[in-house]
């Protein structure tokens, strides 16, 4: 495969080993040269040379191909500098490996062709072992290669999120069939989510025992629930995703959108470091979680279009709030937007490194 030009050597010397990098030492709260920065959905539509490698190429066909996943992950840390690489998948990749039928439609999301709403629908859903996916374990090795001390990142989306798309049969703004389940058979719910946990949990595993350097749960629906209902119905799901990890000793980064009520038990699940939407002030959310914890984010990835004065004086804001905590990794508060211009993005690490350097 012909690879663009680099512009930033994605394995600069000045860092020995990824799981030393600067990014998995904040995420311990341990000091650090300079924040350690890098984007959610940073790999993907906003690069033009992303775009060229998937024409034509389906996203579960590409997250399934090793060599263009290792390309699509590396891109954007060549491109940005950024201080850790995305593994390029997808939260319902797992799904797709263990036998579900579903498809991820372009500008709509993952679509399940038969909703799970019945106890019969579990036999749907075998347990994943490393045997059910060997291409992410070759994909994670040749990236986390190839990557040299940038650190890798794996993620899974956390039982809720992905019992929302499985329940619903696709992307929701209610979740409505999903939360009637929850009440309407809590049972067959926990039966689910304890199976999603397991999915979860060895895709996490499966990622860091392959190289990957820190992980992070994705559970970006989940606050749509009120915190009595996420306590009652899926902490200890997401919890035993995080606790069933903690052996591995990378760092375990836990994220949701419009969270700012469940942060505090969303930290305490088992996380090392708390994602951050941009809803909550970096101060609030440092206070929210006792100072106990590392946080994740938290730009708005709106503001990426406005005017560049706007923009530094919010990163800056960001950055300052950010040393309140005992460690800071800098990211928006939730994805890259498709409109994004890269060029921005690259500025934006830039002046995170300019700006925090100790
Ligand atoms: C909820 C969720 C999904 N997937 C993911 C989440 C959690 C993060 C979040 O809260 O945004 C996680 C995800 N999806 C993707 C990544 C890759 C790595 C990265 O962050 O750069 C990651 C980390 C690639 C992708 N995942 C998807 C694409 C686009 C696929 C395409 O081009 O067809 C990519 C690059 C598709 C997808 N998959 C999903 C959605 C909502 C979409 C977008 C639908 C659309 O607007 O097209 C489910």
């Amino acid at each position: 495969m012909t690879l663009p030009a680099a512009s930033h050597d994605p394995s600069p010397t000045s860092s020995p080993s990824p799981s030393e990098s600067i990014l998995v030492r904040a995420a311990r709260g341990e000091q650090v040269p300079h924040t350690p920065v890098w984007f959610m959905r940073q790999a993907g539509r906003s690069l033009p040379e992303y775009r060229a490698l998937r024409e034509g190429v389906p996203m579960l066909q590409a997250c399934r191909t090793p060599d263009l996943v290792t390309e699509i992950t590396v891109q954007p840390v060549r491109r940005h500098g950024v201080d850790a690489a995305i593994f390029f998948s997808d939260i319902v990749v797992p799904l797709h490996a263990v036998g579900v039928d579903l498809d991820i439609v372009p500008g709509t999301g993952p679509v399940v062709a038969q909703p799970f709403r019945t106890r019969a629908d579990l036999d749907r859903l075998p347990e994943l072992t490393p045997e059910t996916v060997p291409d992410i374990t070759q994909a994670v090795r040749q990236t986390v290669s190839e990557l040299g001390a940038t650190p890798l990142i794996g993620f899974a989306g956390a039982p809720f999120t992905l019992a929302s798309y499985l329940v619903e049969g696709g992307p929701s703004k209610t979740h409505q069939h999903t939360k009637a389940l929850m009440y309407g058979d809590p049972e067959l719910w926990n039966d689910l989510c304890a199976r999603l946990a397991q999915i979860s949990g060895a895709f996490l595993r499966v990622q860091a025992e392959a190289g990957a350097s820190a992980v992070q749960l994705f559970d970006s629906w989940v606050g749509a629930l009120p915190r009595a209902d996420y306590l009652r119905f899926v902490e200890p799901h997401s919890r035993a995703v995080l606790e069933g990890v903690a052996d591995l000793g990378v760092p375990r980064i836990h994220f949701g959108v419009v969270t700012g009520e469940l942060l505090p038990d969303m930290a305490a699940a088992g996380a090392d470091v708390i994602g951050v939407d941009y809803r909550v002030s970096l101060t609030d959310a440092v206070a929210r979680t006792g100072g106990r914890y590392a946080v994740q984010g938290n730009l708005d990835p709106a503001l990426v279009f406005a005017p560049w004065e706007a923009l530094e004086a919010k990163v800056r804001d960001v950055v300052e709030q950010g040393r309140q905590a005992p460690g800071h990794i800098f990211n928006l508060g939730h994805g890259v937007l498709p409109d994004t211009d890269p060029t921005v993005l690259t500025r934006v690490v830039e002046l995170v490194h300019e700006v925090s350097a100790r």
